[in-house]
């Protein structure tokens, strides 16, 4: 191709001219699926800048190589059908396919030759800039959509070399409701705030009810931070990039579906060869790099920068990679986590040295001496270290040793993130060997629970709760409340709810209990709180657990004469059933509900309203009644203290509903808080969501008495 054309295109597009010309001679179908690999390329690029640039070049970057017989638009998809013919080659038969390119970029309308001059010339200026490309918001002309207009095909191209006739269509560039209707079908329905919504202090439920939202500005939760137009949403973070292209044989399939966003690029030819790949989408890659640049100088300083740079980059791979990279990828970081189990149950992170001596000048210790360390041989050991080194979990020091990372540190035995990280293995990796079975036995539904989960049924013991088989295991179960104790690290706890009222009710009420900790472990929540809210007087504050855990955890913070938790109430109790604790202020309950399904949270909420009284009803009634709040003179609320996810979750959120599926458990959107509320005759009454993450506190009261009290 023209030599001279290369400042106007880049680099991409001309290594793509440069591969078909490599094919030239060929018969090959392989050497046809890279011809069109290109082409595709080529094509792609063009989308990011104009199709009459496309069609000028296709000329000349098809000379003799792939004959490109048709160019078609379809307007509806924002597809444009590419049909194009390999030339036979030392008469082998010829190799013919069908392009078919869908973006959600639309190919902007043609222009005039001075025009496109005037604009090649401004893509040159970029490329010489750096970038090879304008943005595509004004690449999108404004005014009316024109109707489709045929591109006159220059004379060399009708009959010069031996080439076929090369037509083009482009499509009328959309009108604004076009591009508005486009951008909805890319977003997330749930997450794609209304104009204004960002400035709204109330969140309307499907049931009528509007909630007040926390102060917070709702458009600051990374929950749907990348959801505003600001920030331009995907529905994935993983893998699925919206600007794509698919060459088939059947382009009406692209079509009929309208489906817009593909991931990939299969090419097919008629010999039946496919191969895919994926087009990034340069558009968005320099926005997710914009978009991480732009939070850089904050992530020391701001959580919600370090979420936004994690989410933007994790999109990034996604949009980089090819989806056999993706699927590859995943099998990849299995292996990381297979690795991180065995050394764990080798002891290998314990035996590396911890603080990096230096032993003979040199960090860590020698593969050779860690195998020696943890009795295994040392290939197999080896083997399984690179696991580790390659993915920065440990380093590999040469000449041949190994030390330690902040990631390795935390898997030694005894730290909580390495129960965390046995905790999650389990109900994670080692609960998929057993899902297909498990859903072939219970049916493909929910499982319900309590019992009959996913994990007691990997246990061999499917008649257990999944607390019930914790219990069964004591150093298990000690490892679970180890993992817990540091959620407080990456899941708020504090700093979200108003805690106003309750410090002045329990002022006001010196004989009520302030706050039930229902489900509270061993104390490690209030302990939070109580640090926070030193007016919070120990003897009105209670924790409840399993009689187990309670004795447990009593003893341990007698022990260690922990002072948040002296004074301290310790319940034994089982949410399953009633609520000793009456007419208590605030019923907290922080990752409890998500540990059960609708029928099983209901029924747990139930009985805290049985209890939300002033003292237990004299004449107990049946389970169903409903309890009068009229001897409390403010009315006493649940808080639930939980992440509340969307629809469609982003990829971490919905890891954490996927990992509570294996224990009958899910996580909720704030719609299903409110049904499950509702089921059990309590409603929604505030919302307090957390800046930095998905966490927020749902208020409940009991339905009939919303707004009865003076609190809050
Ligand atoms: C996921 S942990 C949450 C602990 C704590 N609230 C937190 O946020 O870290 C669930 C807690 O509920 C307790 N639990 C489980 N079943 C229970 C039951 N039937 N009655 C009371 N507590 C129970 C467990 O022992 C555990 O402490």
């Amino acid at each position: 191709m023209d030599p001279a054309m290369a400042p106007y295109l880049g680099s991409d597009i001309m290594d793509g001219m440069d591969r078909i010309t490599a094919s030239t001679g060929s018969s090959s179908p392989i050497d046809a699926i890279k011809a069109l690999r290109a082409v595709q390329n080529i094509l792609n690029n063009y989308f990011a800048k104009s199709t009459a640039i496309a069609r000028e070049e296709t000329e000349s970057a098809f000379d003799g190589e792939v004959d490109v017989n048709t160019i078609l638009g379809d307007n509806r998809t924002k597809a444009v059908v590419l049909e194009c013919q390999q030339p036979t080659y030392n008469n082998a038969e010829p190799q013919q396919s069908t392009a078919v390119m869908t973006s959600n970029k639309p190919p902007v309308e043609h222009k005039e030759p001075e025009t496109h001059r005037a604009e090649l010339d401004s893509i040159k200026a970029n490329n010489e800039a750096g970038s090879n490309g304008q943005s595509h918001a004004m690449d999108y002309p404004v005014g009316e959509p024109k109707d489709k207009e045929t591109i006159k095909v220059p004379s060399a191209c009708q009959n010069g070399g031996g080439r076929n006739l090369v037509e083009s269509t482009t499509t009328h560039a959309p009108g604004p409701e076009e591009l508005f209707s486009l951008t909805t079908s890319l977003t997330s329905e749930a997450t794609m705030p209304e104009p204004g919504q960002a400035t709204r202090d109330t969140t309307t439920l499907p049931n009528g009810v509007s909630v007040p939202e926390s102060l917070h500005n709702p458009s600051e939760n990374p929950a749907t931070a990348m959801s505003t137009p600001q920030v331009e949403p995907r529905n994935n973070s993983l893998g699925v990039t919206t600007t794509s292209a698919v060459i088939s044989d059947k382009p009406e399939l692209a079509s009929e579906n309208g489906t817009i966003v593909t991931p990939n690029t299969t090419l097919t030819t008629t010999a039946g060869m496919r191969a895919t790949m994926n087009i990034p989408d340069v558009d968005r890659l320099r926005f997710l790099a914009a978009e991480i640049s732009r939070n850089v100088d904050s992530v020391a300083k701001d959580e919600l920068a370090r979420v936004k740079i994690t989410t933007a980059a994790l999109e990034l791979v996604g949009v980089v990679r090819t989806p056999a990279d993706t699927i590859m990828s995943w099998f990849a970081n299995a292996s990381v986590v297979s690795a991180v189990r065995v050394f764990q149950h080798w002891g290998v992170f314990d035996a590396i040295p911890g603080v990096e001596p230096e032993i003979k000048g040199q960090p860590g210790v020698s593969y050779a001496e860690l195998a020696d360390r943890v009795g295994a041989e040392e290939s197999v050991l080896l083997r399984t270290a690179w696991m580790l080194t390659s993915s920065g979990v440990l380093r590999h020091t040469a000449p041949n040793r190994v030390c330690h990372t902040p990631t390795s540190l935390l898997l030694r035995a005894g730290g909580a993130m390495s129960e965390m990280f046995k905790l999650m293995y389990t109900n994670v990796v080692e609960v998929s060997t057993v899902l297909p079975a498990y859903y072939n036995t219970y049916g493909r539904s929910e499982p319900l629970g309590p019992a009959h989960i996913p994990t007691s049924f990997l246990a061999g013991r499917p008649d257990l709760e999944y607390f019930e088989l914790l219990h069964q295991d004591e150093e298990r179960m000690r490892g679970f409340m180890r993992a817990m104790s540091i959620t407080h690290r990456r899941v708020p706890t504090t700093g979200m709810y108003d805690m106003g009222w309750v410090v002045r009710q329990a002022a006001e009420e010196p004989d009520r209990v302030a706050w039930v900790d229902v489900g509270g472990g061993d104390g490690h929540t209030l302990k939070v709180f109580r640090r926070a809210h030193p007016e919070l007087c120990a003897a009105r504050c209670v924790v409840q657990d399993l009689p187990e855990v309670v004795e447990a955890a009593a003893a341990a913070a007698a022990d260690l004469g922990d002072d948040e938790l002296r004074g301290v109430r310790w319940v034994a109790m089982d949410f399953h059933r009633e609520n000793p604790v009456y007419g208590a202020l605030v019923y907290y309950l922080r990752h409890i509900l998500r540990d059960y399904s609708d029928p099983v949270a209901t029924k747990i909420l139930l009985n805290i309203r049985q209890s939300m009284i002033a003292a237990p009803p004299a004449a107990p009634g049946p389970a169903t009644d409903t309890p009068s709040i009229s001897d409390a003179p403010v009315a006493s609320r649940i808080l639930i203290s939980e992440q509340l996810t969307t629809t469609p979750p982003p990829l971490y959120a919905a890891f954490k509903d996927y990992s509570m599926l294996s224990i009958g458990g899910k996580e909720r959107t704030l719609e299903q808080f409110a049904a499950v509320a509702a089921a059990a005759g309590l409603a929604v009454t505030a919302v307090y969501r957390d800046r930095g993450t998905p966490h927020a506190v749902v208020e409940l009261q009991v339905a009939g008495d919303v707004g009865a009290g003076t609190g809050g």
